[in-house]
């Protein structure tokens, strides 16, 4: 497995006649673990939605390694997203539907064969590897929708990890998880990155899920960048605080920055 870069240049996506994502230039290098954080209805989703080829934007070129997305036709496109693993956001999935936890994981693997081509015992070798890998050897033939909310997200994970992907994009993995399972999925990540080549793009609303390998933090604001660069520079009490007007304030602890009120500490 080998990390894929991502290049976005003159971006401009546009809905309901208003431009919801307008990016001059972004650049992630292969292997990088980019967060990306902002306020509600930044463009962080838009983001990762037109780099994984799923929303056309209105100008501008999005590139993967080398190749343009925009040049290429729906079954080259179709072949290149096969690259990429995304894990949406949990209200955009169907939970209910009666797939037993290994079926689903063996879709990341069926999505990259021929159309009616099934998967063989080497296939299924990569499926159990990556249920055994996220702890779910126990709920293999569990349905799907039996499931606690962090062991679906495990399961979302396994899937996107067992199509071998090349960048590794994450939409909000830990919301709606107690603290306990927002650490577990957070440290997941974390050793998943350090353990393949993956290029991973994590969004997420609370920096401290954001493990410590995310070197790098990008923030939106109304469709647009407004700080690019390491942890301690963007996720810092004044950036954060500009970003949101919000009283908070970001404390470090265990090599993770979380944000607390500080209205009511007098601090502001
Ligand atoms: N199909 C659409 N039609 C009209 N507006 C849209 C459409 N899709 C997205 N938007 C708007 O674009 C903006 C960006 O949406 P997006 O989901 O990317 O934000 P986000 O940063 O992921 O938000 P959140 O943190 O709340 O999940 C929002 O204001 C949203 O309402």
């Amino acid at each position: 497995m080998t990390g894929g870069s991502l290049s976005l240049s003159q971006i401009s996506v546009r809905r309901s006649g208003r431009a919801i994502l307008s990016i001059d230039d972004l650049t992630i290098p292969a292997g990088a673990f980019v967060g990306i954080i902002g306020t509600n209805g930044a463009g962080k989703t838009t983001l990762l939605k037109t780099c994984a080829g799923l929303i056309a934007p209105a100008q501008g070129t999005v590139q993967i390694d080398d190749v343009d997305l925009g040049r290429l036709g729906p079954w080259a496109r179709c072949r290149l997203r096969k690259r990429i693993g995304y894990i949406p956001q949990s209200t955009e999935y169907n939970a209910e539907l009666p797939f037993t936890v290994r079926e689903v994981v063996a879709m990341g693997r069926t999505s990259l064969k021929p159309l009616l081509v099934r998967l063989d015992r080497q296939d299924y070798a990569v499926v159990d590897r990556w249920i055994e890998t996220l702890g779910l050897g126990s709920r293999r033939d569990q349905t799907f929708r039996s499931l606690s909310g962090g062991e679906q997200q495990k399961v979302l994970i396994a899937r996107a990890m067992a199509q071998d992907p090349e960048i590794l994009m994450l939409d909000e993995p830990c919301a709606n998880l107690d603290f306990n399972w927002k650490h577990q999925i957070s440290e997941i990540i974390e050793q998943l990155y350090r353990q393949t080549n993956v290029t991973i793009l994590m969004v997420s609303h609370e920096t401290g899920v954001l493990p410590p390998a995310c070197e790098r933090i990008v923030l939106f604001r109304e469709g647009r960048i407004v700080a690019d660069g390491t942890p301690d520079v963007v996720l810092s009490t004044e950036v954060l605080r500009r970003a949101y007007d919000g009283a908070f304030r970001v404390v470090v602890a265990e090599g993770r920055r979380y944000t607390v009120n500080a209205e009511s500490e007098g601090d502001r």
